[in-house]
This record gives structure tokens, C-alpha cells and sequence, in this order.
């Protein structure tokens, strides 16, 4: 396994948030994990991309536990593509904010070789972001920078990615581009996703995390029923493989159950 997360519990000012979560993900696996607002999906990613120390349990990436690795080693393993992308000091290119993702390689003091640049113009040009490495960081719109950031992980060349809601700000297109172009690199990925019909276009398997609380996971068709729909997002929804062979969320005339009833005219 690349990524193992046994019996994860965190608290966050003074109140548990997460209870004894359990979850895996193989090699060139992809897992999603989801489940309603505040549910505990970013406070899992924190703890796996090592950014939050748990109560209780571990995080173990290739079979070390994260908390035994410095934070560079940790990072030459795990990338992550967050939804907050305000750390980035303004007044950087965008090549160089994609040099960042080689830090971990050669350390703050080490300086990028001829190869980390090959590695950079890669890196954007299979995101489709080449046209953009000489732009301003900030100068971006949304899309493009999560194009940008997904770059900046690919070149660090992890073994797992972390992605929390990648998709955001993406245009319909770009959003099927860049979950082919998540498929293609065939690194081990952890996504959080709201978008259940992309979840589960993308995800060989899929955690439902509710109100803190591992409550299914497991291949998607077999896990998103209709009843755990209902039960844990509140509306009524059926997924299933339809005839061109692609897994669709389907969901209800009345998703919410809430309209009001026909008048009976008479
Ligand atoms: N720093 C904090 N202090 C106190 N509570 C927090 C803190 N950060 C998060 N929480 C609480 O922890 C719970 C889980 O939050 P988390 O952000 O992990 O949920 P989520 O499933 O990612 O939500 P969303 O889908 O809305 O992004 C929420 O109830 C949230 O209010």
C-alpha cells in the first residue's frame, strides 16, 4: 500500500473531528474521499500531507509512518494541491513557482540544475500550462492556477498526491482534462471531491467520511447506494453504470424530497 491511514483521530479547538478513520490507497490507485460540508474531508488531507499532528493513529506513506520522516523527506514522497494557494509569495513567475515543487530534492540551499528546468517546462506542458511559465503567479485566473499548482506537484514527483477540490474554478472542459491528465501520471492519489459525478467518473474507490466517521468505502457502484445518499447527503440520487459504460449520478426530480404536492384540481 502507498498510503495507510489506521485509526486517525483529531481534535480542532477543543472538539473531536475526526474518530478513528481508516483508509488506504494502493499503488496507482485513486480514492476519493467525500461526504457532506464539514464532514472532516480537509482535516484528513492535513494529517496525511503530514501538515496536522493527530491526537491518535497514523499516517504511514510507503510504509513509513509520516511523523518518523523530516518534512523534506515527507515531501519528496507526498504532493498536495490545496484549495488555498495564498501561500505563494506574490512577485514569482510562474516557472518559478513551479521550481518550487523540486525543493525537497536538493534542499533550500541547493540550486535547480539544467535537469529540474527540463523537469519544470514538462511538468507544465503536460497541464497545459506551458504558454503560461513566464506569466506573474498572482496575474492567473482560478483555472489556470490550479493548472499551475497540479504542476508544481507532478514535478516534485510524489508518490502519493493530495488533492482537495482540484476542480474548483475549472470550466467543464478543463475539468475532464485535468482529471484525465490525474489518471494518466498513475501516482497514487488521495482527491477530495464535491462533485460526486466526477468523483466517481475518477476514482477506482471512494471513502465517505460523515460527521467525522468512516460510515462506507469501497468500490464506487457498490458503495454510493442510494440509500447511503440519502442517509448521509440528503438527497435522493441513484448511481449506476449506464449503456456507453460510464458511471453517472442520476438524481431525482425532487433531489431534496421537499416539493410541494400537486394540487388536486377538482
Ligand atoms: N481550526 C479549527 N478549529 C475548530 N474547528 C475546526 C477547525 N478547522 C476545522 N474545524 C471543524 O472541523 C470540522 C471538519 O472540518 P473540515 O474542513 O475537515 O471539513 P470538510 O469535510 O473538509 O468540509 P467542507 O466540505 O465544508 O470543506 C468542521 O466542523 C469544522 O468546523
Amino acid at each position: 500500500m502507498r498510503l495507510t491511514v489506521e485509526d486517525l483521530c483529531v481534535a480542532l479547538g477543543g472538539r473531536p473531528v475526526l474518530h478513528d478513520v481508516t483508509l488506504d490507497a494502493g499503488e496507482r490507485e485513486i480514492v476519493g474521499l467525500v461526504g457532506p460540508n464539514g464532514s472532516g474531508k480537509s482535516t484528513v488531507l492535513r494529517a496525511v500531507y503530514r501538515s496536522l499532528r493527530p491526537e491518535r493513529g497514523a499516517v504511514r506513506v510507503c510504509g513509513d509512518d509520516v511523523w518518523r520522516l523530516s518534512a523534506r523527506q515527507a515531501a519528496c514522497r507526498t504532493a498536495a494541491v490545496l484549495q488555498d494557494a495564498t501561500g505563494n509569495p506574490v512577485g514569482l513567475s510562474v516557472s518559478e513557482v513551479v521550481a518550487m515543487g523540486r525543493t525537497p530534492h536538493h534542499g533550500l540551499l541547493g540550486r535547480d540544475d539544467a535537469g529540474d528546468h527540463r523537469a519544470v517546462r514538462e511538468a507544465l506542458a503536460a497541464c497545459t500550462a506551458g504558454h503560461l511559465a513566464a506569466r506573474e503567479f498572482t496575474s492567473l485566473s482560478g483555472g489556470e492556477r490550479q493548472r499551475v499548482l497540479l504542476a508544481r506537484a507532478l514535478v516534485q514527483r510524489p508518490r502519493l498526491l493530495v488533492l482537495d477540490e482540484l476542480t474548483n474554478h475549472l470550466d467543464i472542459r478543463a475539468r475532464f482534462e485535468l482529471l484525465d491528465l490525474v489518471r494518466s501520471t498513475g501516482v497514487t492519489t488521495l482527491a477530495v471531491l464535491h462533485d460526486l459525478d466526477l468523483a466517481v467518473r475518477l476514482c477506482d474507490r471512494v471513502v465517505v467520511l460523515h460527521e467525522g466517521e468512516v460510515v462506507a468505502s469501497g468500490p464506487v457502484l457498490e458503495t454510493l447506494t442510494s440509500a447511503l445518499l440519502a442517509e448521509v447527503f440528503g438527497v435522493a440520487a441513484t448511481v449506476r453504470r449506464h449503456d456507453d459504460g460510464v458511471v453517472r449520478v442520476t438524481y431525482a426530480a425532487d433531489p431534496l424530497g421537499t416539493a410541494a404536492p400537486t394540487p388536486v384540481r377538482g
